[in-house]
């Protein structure tokens, strides 16, 4: 429910500014950071370090509110040129590395983490944003000058974008071969998918997702005010790079709410909810508590963080919708009565989201799977105490690894003989039938929901079941 639109591109319309000497080194400084663009890649630069090297969240150092003060200094111009760097170079960023090691005659020093950045954030305007050559090149060797860290290393800068420039097809031909994503990540892809799939899936993740948006109702008519297209989730998709969501018809007024269509699917996985008493455990920022709220579920929205329940409260009262809104931690929830729907959607490693949020291969690990899958476990035992018998449970997030999915499911069950799986049927979803498992569970990655403009394919891969026990 972000009113943020990611992945848009913003373009450096800056030329490369004065060449004349400066009197001082305090001047030079002042001048070169009045070029146009330079702050925004500065600050691109430093950013790059916090994720890479930090293993911060790119959302949180992007936040409009308490993001990084770098970026929150900038104006809205470079903000977005920032936000497109850091996708692009986030992105491909396994590639823009191996360049780097051939570009250069030695390897970096040790510890030059401030220059690999640098180069990293050059090389993608360069082959990625739209950023003439020769300004991006200027930039970087400008950037290079005034950062007492990398002064020394300004014209091996120089020389290896002018390098990249000249030799660029040759350079990039050689480096098929480099793994799309980092080993950890494609390991973990590679453990449950075919080869091919593996392929589709690491090329769907290279493309920008697309913008989709549940609607309250008449999805085919706010298809067509806002230039997108219904596609079999229901959603409302639109191309990536639009105008900010703010801007666009229908938010201020709370017909719709961003949501990506595999995170639409959880929610409507349930029965008929009308007049039932629901639980969304782990609810925060509430695009599911909206559908929920929507399908006629009486609601209470569970979330620990109170930041996030504020925004949830924010895109409920933006939508007209109401719910109970407690802040608790989903573990200590207590239920004399039962409800009979619960929905857990739980915390997880995010990897199928990473069209959206290009740093997850970067500041994950497989640690943090195996971490995180054992805190759902917990928390779907929990769950599970507060559905009353013939109730129903869902279970869903939006990791692609099995082991927070299919394989958790598989020991909740052995664990809890008195559940099982209450099966998705295919012929209930149409044109989504590729994502329902063998044994009714919903499993989507972003390979699927083709289309032949790549902009407008895929889904985020999410894992989401139907439990219940009598
Ligand atoms: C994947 S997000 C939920 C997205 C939300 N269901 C939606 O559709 O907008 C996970 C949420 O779980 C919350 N959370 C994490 N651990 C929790 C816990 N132990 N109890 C309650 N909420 C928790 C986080 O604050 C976060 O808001």
């Amino acid at each position: 429910m972000s009113a943020d639109r990611s992945g848009s591109h913003s373009r450096s319309k800056g030329s490369p500014g004065s060449r004349r000497k400066p009197a001082s080194a305090a001047q030079g400084r002042r001048e070169a950071v009045t070029k146009p663009g330079l702050e925004a890649r500065i600050a691109a630069t430093r950013l790059l370090g916090a994720v890479i090297d930090g293993r911060a969240s790119l959302d949180g150092l992007l936040d409009r509110k308490g993001g990084n003060p770098h970026f929150l200094a900038l104006s809205e111009p470079d903000r977005q040129l920032v936000r497109a760097i850091l996708a692009a170079a986030l992105r491909h960023l396994t590639v823009l590395e191996a360049l780097i090691d051939r570009l250069t005659d030695k390897p970096l020093p040790e510890g030059a983490r401030s220059l690999r950045h640098l180069l990293v954030v050059a090389l993608t305007q360069i082959l990625h944003l739209d950023v003439a050559d020769h300004a991006a090149v200027d930039l970087a060797v400008s950037q290079a000058q005034i950062d007492p860290r990398n002064k020394r290393f300004a014209s091996l800068v120089n020389a290896v974008l002018r390098r990249l420039i000249r030799e660029r097809e040759t350079l990039l031909s050689d480096l098929d071969a480099v793994s799309p994503f980092p080993d950890w990540y494609m390991g973990r892809l590679a453990a449950s998918h075919a080869p091919a799939t593996v392929d589709a899936i690491a090329r769907a993740l290279k493309v920008p997702a697309p913008l989709d948006l549940s609607v309250k109702s008449d999805a085919a008519g706010w298809a067509e005010r806002l230039g997108g297209t219904v596609i079999a989730t229901g959603s409302v998709r639109l191309p990536p790079g639009g105008p900010p969501v703010p801007e666009l018809a229908g938010f201020e007024t709370g017909e719709w709410w961003v949501q990506d269509a595999a995170a639409s699917l959880p929610a409507r996985l349930f029965s008929d909810l009308s007049g039932k008493r629901v639980a969304d455990l782990c609810a925060a920022p509430g695009g599911k508590t909206a559908q929920l709220i929507l399908q006629g579920g009486v609601v209470t929205a569970f979330d620990q963080s109170a930041s996030r329940l504020q925004r949830l409260e924010d895109n409920l009262a933006r939508l007209g919708l109401s719910a109970h809104v407690v802040r608790a931690r989903a573990q200590e929830v207590v239920d004399e009565e039962g409800f009979d729907a619960v929905l857990l959607d739980a915390p997880c490693s995010s990897t199928g989201t990473v069209r959206r949020h290009p740093d997850v291969v970067w500041t994950k690990s497989f640690t943090d799977v195996e971490t995180l899958a054992r805190v759902q476990r917990q928390l779907l035992d929990h769950a599970a105490r507060l559905v009353r018998p013939g109730g129903e449970l869902v279970f869903s997030n939006c990791s692609l690894d099995p082991l927070e999915g299919e394989e958790l499911v598989a020991g909740f069950l052995a664990d809890h003989p008195a559940w099982r799986i209450k099966p998705i049927l295919p012929a209930n979803w149409p044109g989504l039938e590729e994502t329902i498992t063998g044994k009714g569970e919903m499993r989507t990655h972003p390979a699927q929901l083709a289309h032949e403009d790549e902009r407008l394919a895929g889904l985020d891969g999410f894992y989401a079941v139907v439990l219940t026990h009598s």
